[in-house]
């Protein structure tokens, strides 16, 4: 495997006095897809807003690349090459979906690769195309999760952190969705952090699965391996 591109150490994370996250600890490779899953109120979503700076750790490490994330707004996330898109998906319902695209690479001076991203978008995800002067509000809810995605890989991160892609949508997007992510990070060695309550969906695309319970990461191994442990299948999998 490649040398770790995201590093997680102790991280402790929590909306009040109680943390959720409690000792977090793992390494992501570069061009690797890492699945976190676990029951709900696990901390998942928890962990994702943890590593976006979204909310602020009490105590750890997070770093990208060795740069460390701390005291690094959401905003500003971006240029350490990491993009989050947050479960709910943040699509600007008064903007047409190239509108929103487009807003994923204002930031960046090279004009020319910015278009060419949001060209790639279209040849990525079909169904965009046919929407391209739609507005947000009249998208279905698989077109708005692509739009997420897309809009948040128009930056050209390094490491994409998803919240639940799946969610709510039927089977064939989700599928769109899973192979379009194993396709970049085979194509482009783009690395992921997938929370995923479909472990079904996310494990087939997944190099490593993380699995978060009572906020603590009670297995991290290869996720063919966690596939295949009866007691995961039975408890996850429903099989
Ligand atoms: N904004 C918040 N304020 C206070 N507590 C919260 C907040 N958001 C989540 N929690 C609590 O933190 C815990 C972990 O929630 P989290 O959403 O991270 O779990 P999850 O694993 O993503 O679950 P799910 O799969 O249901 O989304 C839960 O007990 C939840 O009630």
């Amino acid at each position: 495997m490649s040398s770790p591109l995201l590093q997680v150490e102790n991280l402790t994370a929590g909306y009040g006095p109680v943390p959720v996250l409690q000792d977090v600890g793992f390494e992501v490779p570069a061009g690797t897809i890492a699945a976190v899953v676990g029951p709900n109120g696990a901390g998942k979503t928890t962990l994702l807003r943890a590593l976006s700076g979204s909310l602020p750790a009490v105590q750890g490490t997070i770093s990208v690349s060795g740069t460390s994330l701390r005291g690094v707004p959401t905003e500003k996330l971006v240029h350490h090459g990491v993009a989050h898109v947050p479960e709910g998906r943040g699509v600007i319902g008064e903007l047409t979906v190239d509108e929103n695209l487009r807003l994923g690479g204002l930031w960046r001076k090279d004009r020319a690769d910015a278009a060419r991203a949001v060209a790639e978008m279209y040849e990525m995800f079909e169904p965009l195309a046919r929407r391209r002067d739609s507005s947000g509000h009249q998208l279905s809810g698989g077109e708005r999760q692509m739009l997420a995605i897309g809009r948040a890989l128009v930056a050209r991160p390094t490491l994409l952190l998803l919240d639940e892609p799946s969610l709510g949508l039927a089977p064939r997007i989700v599928d769109l969705i899973m192979t379009t992510l194993r396709d970049l990070r085979d194509r482009t060695g783009l690395t992921v952090v997938l929370v995923e309550q479909n472990a079904h969906s996310a494990l087939p695309i997944s190099d490593q699965a993380i699995v978060l319970s009572l906020g603590r990461v009670a297995v991290a191994t290869s996720a063919a391996e966690l596939a295949h442990d009866p007691e995961f299948r039975t408890a996850y999998l429903g099989f």
